[in-house]
C-alpha cells in the first residue's frame, strides 16, 4: 500500500492507497520538529480508532517546506522499509513537462495539482488552490504546467490585517450579509471574502484572454465551496485533488520501474 503524504506551508495531509483505490486520510498541522516517531504513533493511532489495517510498503511525500522532508524520509526508512518518492526531485518523474523559467522551483503542490487535474479533466485548465496561498496553476493542452499566479492566502490576509493594525481583531472568513459592513468583524470580512471574489474573477478572466482557448476552473483547498456557493467562479471543485495526484505520480514512477529498489 502507498502512503501519500502532502506537506503544506499550514496542514499535512496524510492518505493511503490500495492500488488506485482509495483507503482513508489524516490531516495534522505542519512542524518540521515531528520525529518519524511522532508521525508513526499518530498514524498508527487513527488507523487503528478506524479499524484499517494497511501495509505500507511505498511512500510518497510532496513538501512546500523543505525541512520537514527529512523526518518523513526516516519515517519510510525506519518504520515502511523503502525509500519515498519526493515530488520535484530528479528522480521523481512527473507524466507532464514543466514549462517555465530556468531555475524556476515550482512548488510541489501546483505540480501535483497540475497532474491531478490534467488526469481528471485533460488540458487547458486552471487550478485554483486556496491554501496558505491562493495558487492560479495554468495546465496547457498537453497537460504542462506553463506558471500561474500566486496571491496571498485568504486566512493570511485576514491574519495580516489583524497583525498590523492596533484595533483589527482576528476574524474568520465567513461570507457577509452585505458589501458594507456596519461593524469591524464585518468591514474586514467584506474587504477579504469580496476582495477575492474579485480576484478569482479578475485573474481567471486575464489567463483565458492570455492563453486565447477555453479553459475549465478546478477549485481545491478548504475554502473553495465558501467562494464557489455565492459566485460562479469554478466549473468543478475537487476536495482530494492533491491526494489523487500523488497516486497517480507514485503509479506513473513504478510503471516506468525507475524506482529506486531499497
Ligand atoms: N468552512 C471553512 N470555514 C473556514 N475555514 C475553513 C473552512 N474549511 C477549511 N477552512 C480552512 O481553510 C484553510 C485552507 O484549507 P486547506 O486545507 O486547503 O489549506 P491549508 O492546509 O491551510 O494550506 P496548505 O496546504 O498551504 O498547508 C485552512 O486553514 C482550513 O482550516
Ligand atoms: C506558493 C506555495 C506556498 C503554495 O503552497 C508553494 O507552491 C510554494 O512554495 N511554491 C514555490 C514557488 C512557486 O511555486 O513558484
Ligand atoms: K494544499
Amino acid at each position: 500500500m502507498l502512503l501519500a503524504v502532502d506537506c503544506g506551508n499550514t496542514n499535512t495531509v496524510f492518505s493511503i492507497w490500495d492500488g488506485d483505490s482509495f483507503v482513508g486520510t489524516w490531516r495534522t498541522a505542519s512542524d518540521w520538529r515531528r520525529t518519524a516517531d511522532q508521525y508513526f504513533v499518530w498514524l498508527n493511532t487513527l488507523m487503528r480508532l478506524e479499524g484499517i489495517e494497511a501495509d505500507i510498503t511505498d511512500m510518497i511525500i510532496s513538501s512546500t517546506v523543505p525541512r520537514v522532508v527529512f523526518n518523513l524520509r526516516v519515517l519510510a526508512d525506519r518504520y515502511y522499509n523503502t525509500r519515498p518518492l519526493v515530488v520535484g526531485k530528479p528522480d521523481c518523474l512527473l507524466p507532464v513537462s514543466v514549462r517555465v523559467d530556468q531555475g524556476t522551483n515550482v512548488g510541489p503542490d501546483r505540480l501535483v495539482n497540475t497532474v491531478s487535474g490534467f488526469d481528471k479533466y485533460g488540458g487547458n485548465l486552471i487550478v485554483v488552490d486556496f491554501g496558505t496561498a491562493t495558487t492560479f496553476d495554468v495546465v496547457a493542452e498537453d497537460g504542462a504546467y506553463i506558471g500561474g499566479v500566486i496571491a496571498p492566502g485568504v486566512n493570511l490576509s485576514l491574519e495580516a490585517l489583524h497583525q498590523a493594525a492596533a484595533a483589527l481583531p482576528h476574524v474568520d472568513i465567513s461570507k457577509p450579509q452585505s458589501v458594507i459592513g456596519t461593524n469591524t468583524v464585518a468591514c474586514m470580512q467584506s474587504g477579504v471574502f469580496w476582495g477575492y471574489v474579485g480576484l478569482v474573477r479578475e485573474i481567471c478572466a486575464r489567463i483565458k484572454a492570455e492563453r486565447d482557448v477555453p479553459m475549465k476552473v478546478i477549485s481545491t483547498g478548504g475554502l473553495a465551496p465558501l467562494f464557489q456557493q455565492t459566485a460562479d467562479l469554478f466549473d468543478a471543485f475537487e476536495d482530494d485533488l492533491t491526494m489523487h495526484g500523488l497516486q497517480i505520480i507514485h503509479k506513473y514512477n513504478k510503471d516506468n520501474g525507475l524506482e529506486d529498489e531499497h
